[in-house]
């Protein structure tokens, strides 16, 4: 069992950890909007992919508690760029929970998708590839399309796995893995996807293991996006879900103005990933 209490670092900027009747409150909550949708559906359950990180593992221990071990379906995607110890990872989340799963390699299906497109080549492991985000998008809706695929041949829902602060911050793909049936954890910031991790008795190396999208060797969500989650979260709730202006949030959170407005351009420039692609309005002619 995880110490609730090093969930958020001394130097967190904002603690937004739910108090033990919350976190209850919470658990229940996001369980029974699971089994919710999937009654709506009328589906036998759902399926999920399971990266080894702490959003996909909160999430199928929540579908579980929802819907019972045999109506969840977990799939493990490696592909040439997942750290081998994140794909055993997700494989003992699997068995742990005693759900059944499928370990399906994408790198067949990624390396046909590039050969279709002769003379395109992208070696991820350079920083300026122009390709690197294309190609690791590629990986990531190749995974949705199997998520799909089980979906409609074992009538399920597809379980997304974002949590509040990736979606405030388009941090995910178009129609990767943001394509989904429903966000069962996406109202919760990092911090606190963390702190209800350790509530539910998921092992600690998972909680605290550095979160990575894995598009590509060596990617850190943090890196990429230039903010730390404990920062991140903290601007988030206070400037772009808060009330506080960007002076007082410089001030309170003992921040840089850039960072702030750093987070507000990831916001920003995001918002097409947040709603329905637009058309035109209608003309009655
Ligand atoms: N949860 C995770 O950890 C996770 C998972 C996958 C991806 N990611 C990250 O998400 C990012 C995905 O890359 P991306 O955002 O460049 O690709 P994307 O495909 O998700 O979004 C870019 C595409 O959106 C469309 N678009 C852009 N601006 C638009 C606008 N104003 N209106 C309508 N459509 C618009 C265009 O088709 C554009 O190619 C990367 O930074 C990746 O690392 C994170
Ligand atoms: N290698 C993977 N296998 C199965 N599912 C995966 C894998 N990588 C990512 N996923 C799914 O996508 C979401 C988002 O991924 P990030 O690692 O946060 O980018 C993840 O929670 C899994 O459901
Ligand atoms: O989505 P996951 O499970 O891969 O978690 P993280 O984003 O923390 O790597």
């Amino acid at each position: 069992m995880s110490d609730e209490s090093v969930i958020v670092a001394e130097s967190a900027p904002l603690d937004l950890r739910l108090s033990e009747d919350e976190l209850a409150a919470t658990r229940e909550h996001i369980t029974a909007f699971i089994e919710d949708v999937v009654d709506r559906a009328s589906a036998e359950g759902a399926v999920l992919g399971l990266s080894g990180g702490i959003d996909s593992t909160l999430t199928a221990h929540l579908a579980v508690e929802a819907l019972g071990t045999d109506r969840v379906h977990g799939l493990v995607m490696p592909s040439d760029v997942n750290a081998a110890d994140n794909m055993s990872d997700a494989e003992r989340v699997a068995r742990d929970l005693d759900i059944e799963y499928d370990v399906i390699d994408i790198g067949p299906i990624f390396d046909a998708f590039v050969d279709a497109f002769p003379g395109e080549t992208t070696d991820e492991r350079v920083e300026t590839d122009p390709l690197r985000t294309a190609a690791g998008n590629v990986r990531v809706r190749i995974r949705a399309v199997l998520d799909y695929f089980v979906a409609n041949a074992e009538n399920r829902v597809v379980l997304g796995t974002g949590n509040r602060s990736e979606a405030l911050t388009g941090y995910f793909t178009k129609y990767g893995d943001g394509a989904v049936d429903c966000h069962p954890i996406g109202n919760l910031y990092k911090q606190q996807v963390r702190q209800l991790a350790a509530h539910l008795g998921v092992d600690d190396d998972l909680v605290h293991k550095t979160p990575s999208a894995e598009m590509w060797l060596g990617q850190t969500d943090e890196a990429e996006m230039g903010v730390g989650y404990d920062t991140l979260d903290a601007i988030l709730a206070l400037h772009v879900d808060g009330p506080l202006s960007l002076s007082a949030t410089v001030r309170h959170l003992d921040v840089t103005a850039e960072q702030v407005e750093r987070v507000v351009d990831l916001y920003e420039r995001s918002a097409h990933k947040r709603e329905m692609p637009p058309a035109p309005d209608p003309l009655y002619l």
